[in-house]
């Protein structure tokens, strides 16, 4: 897959790599993405690794590009973000932006308005193609840009549009943040393993293909979760006494708790970026 389109990302850091490899995997040409990344070794990095063009400064990388896609810390999208106005309102491009918990709205205001902002929430599975991502357009954005922005993130897995930009925080907080739940499960059982007195080799070697098996199953079998999980407890068998403890311990309550803080914690950075 190749794109006619330029894309300037600003910010080269976790995500953008994941982004980048995902993009250059899929066969789009590393001479129509460029990085702005002010830390020497992370852009070199870039550079080195996927054969794009990186440079020290937004301004630099944005210069003509048809996309400019943010992504730095929420923290300072505002200042990014105002430096780049001037040439924002000169050149209008479409801009994509995956701060977590940054509205389009603020996202125009700063750019000086008037442009077309879509918002998008990918994960770092993106890396190996197998992202998730969610979107979200202002009005300001003609069909053309929804292609443009779906085609740069569909290259990094499955997108879905989402109608109300409220529910972009609870996005984030399920897909955006979720692999790093399944991560920590995953140390959770490797250190339940070696517990119960399993080498760590084979404990590590074990939990990993399980999650991976796992995740197959609930991806290629059609079967819903539950069904699966049934097929794998037998009656008054050794599943059963595990779940039954999960269930004890409030497992599903501690998953809803999680990802509530999580959509909370996007609802403060749009605030307290305000
Ligand atoms: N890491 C993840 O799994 C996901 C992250 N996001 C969002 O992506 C954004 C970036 O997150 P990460 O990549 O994890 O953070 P990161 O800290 O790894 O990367 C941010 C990069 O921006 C660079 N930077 C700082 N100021 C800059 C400037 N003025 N111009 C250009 N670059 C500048 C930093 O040097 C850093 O390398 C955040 O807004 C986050 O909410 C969204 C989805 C998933
Ligand atoms: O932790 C964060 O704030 C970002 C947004 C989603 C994943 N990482």
């Amino acid at each position: 897959m190749t794109f006619a389109t330029t894309i300037a990302f600003i910010g080269g850091g976790n995500m953008v790599r994941s982004l980048v490899g995902g993009l250059v995997a899929q066969g789009c040409d590393p001479a129509t993405i460029r990085v702005a990344e002010p830390i020497d070794p992370v852009r070199e990095s870039l550079a080195g690794d996927f054969g794009i063009k990186a440079y020290p400064t937004a301004a630099e990388a944005v210069e003509g590009a048809h996309v400019w896609m943010f992504a730095v810390k929420p923290q300072v999208m505002r200042t990014v973000c105002e430096t780049l106005a001037p040439l924002a309102q000169a050149e209008k491009p479409l801009v994509v932006s995956v701060a977590a918990g940054i509205s389009g709205v603020q996202i125009e205001h700063w750019l000086g308005g008037g442009l077309g902002v879509v918002r998008a929430m990918p994960n770092t599975p993106a890396l190996l193609g197998a992202g998730a991502t969610g979107l979200f357009a202002n009005a300001n954005v003609d069909a053309n840009g929804r292609a443009v922005a779906e085609q740069l993130l569909a290259s990094t897995g499955p997108t879905t549009w989402i109608g109300d930009e409220m529910q972009m925080d609870a996005v984030t907080a399920l897909s955006g943040s979720g692999p790093a739940y399944v991560f920590l499960l995953a140390e959770a059982m490797i250190a339940a393993g070696e517990a119960e007195g399993l080498p760590p080799d084979a404990a590590r070697a074990l939990a990993l293909q399980t999650v991976l098996g796992a995740a197959r199953m609930l991806t290629e079998s059609g079967e819903a979760p539950d069904e699966l999980r049934k097929r794998v407890t037998s009656p008054n068998g050794t599943t059963q006494a595990a779940l039954e403890s999960f269930e004890r311990d409030g497992f599903r309550a501690i998953v809803a708790r999680a990802i509530h803080a999580a959509r909370e914690r996007g609802r403060e950075l749009s605030a307290m970026n305000d």
